[in-house]
């Protein structure tokens, strides 16, 4: 579904460029969930953002569905990190969700139905009429995924959505993102820097180095479907791919990339 290979980015040019992204490949097949893990700073935002259309690469091929991307791509939406930002303050939750829609020409039925259904999906039956303000930050980010929901998209991105809630509502978030990928087939790529997370939720975890990134290795993640905070975190499965990915991320293998040795220790 989703293609990147050999992508590099550069910002800047001359004495000022910073090699952001040296050489990251990896592919995202239909109803996966593929995690994005890697330090801070690590350039995981770059890879998004290229993904989404959003800015060029400065080197390599980006495929979505077989096309080439050069501008945001028919069947994909976003949920960012800052909730705060993501919302219209001065809409209501429900036209939060509906306004996207807008431009697919549904009918009136279809489209109140598209939104009634994402609301049930993420729990926020009952607050159609509050406004941005009224919510928690939980309850705010599950409005943007809802917001994506509806809109049905064919791969949702999610960049460290959860990263500013307490931890909590980031494990009942992650457990709603486990149920509408399951509901919905959804295709995901979720972006975080947090490792629990990516073993979490993910079926395969692309393992990035420290800058200038590239990616370490992609690892099958084998566990159960059904993922429960406690009993998966307390398998011993778990913890030996936590403590994999955490590993590959200090240490990463330097033979397929060369890379400074200092930046190995
Ligand atoms: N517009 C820009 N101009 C120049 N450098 C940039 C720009 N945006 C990002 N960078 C640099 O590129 C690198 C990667 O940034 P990016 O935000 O993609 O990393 P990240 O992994 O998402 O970081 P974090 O985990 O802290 O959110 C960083 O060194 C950053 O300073």
């Amino acid at each position: 579904m989703l293609n990147i290979e050999h992508l590099t980015h550069t910002y800047g040019t001359g004495a000022k460029a910073h090699l952001a992204l040296k050489d990251i490949t990896f592919a995202v097949e239909p109803g996966e969930l593929v995690s994005i893990v890697g330090p801070s700073g690590c350039g995981k935002t770059t890879l998004l953002r290229t993904m989404a259309g959003l800015m060029r690469p400065t080197g390599g091929d980006l495929t979505f569905l077989g096309n080439e991307i050069t501008s945001v791509p028919e069947g994909l939406a976003m949920v960012f990190q800052d909730y705060r930002g993501s919302l219209f303050p001065w809409l209501s939750v429900e036209s939060n969700v509906r306004f996207p829609l807008k431009r697919l020409g549904l009918s009136k039925a279809d489209l109140d139905a598209r939104v009634s259904e994402s609301l049930v999906a993420v729990g926020l039956t009952g607050f159609e009429d509050r406004f941005p303000f009224q919510l928690s930050g939980g309850m705010q980010q599950r409005v943007a995924i809802a917001r994506a929901l509806a809109y049905r998209p064919k791969i949702l991105l999610m960049d460290e959505p959860f990263a500013s809630v307490d931890a909590q509502t980031r494990e009942d978030l992650e457990d709603l993102v486990l149920s509408v990928k399951k509901k919905f087939n959804m295709t995901i790529l979720f972006v975080t820097h947090d490792i629990d997370e990516s073993v979490y939720l993910a079926d395969r975890v692309v393992v990035l180095s420290k800058p200038p990134t590239f990616v370490v290795t992609t690892l099958d993640i084998p566990l159960s479907d059904n993922r429960d905070q406690i009993e998966t975190k307390e398998d011993p499965e778990f913890i030996r791919l936590r403590g994999e990915v955490a590993r590959l991320i200090r240490h990463p293998k330097s033979d397929d990339v060369t890379i400074p040795v200092a930046d190995v220790a």
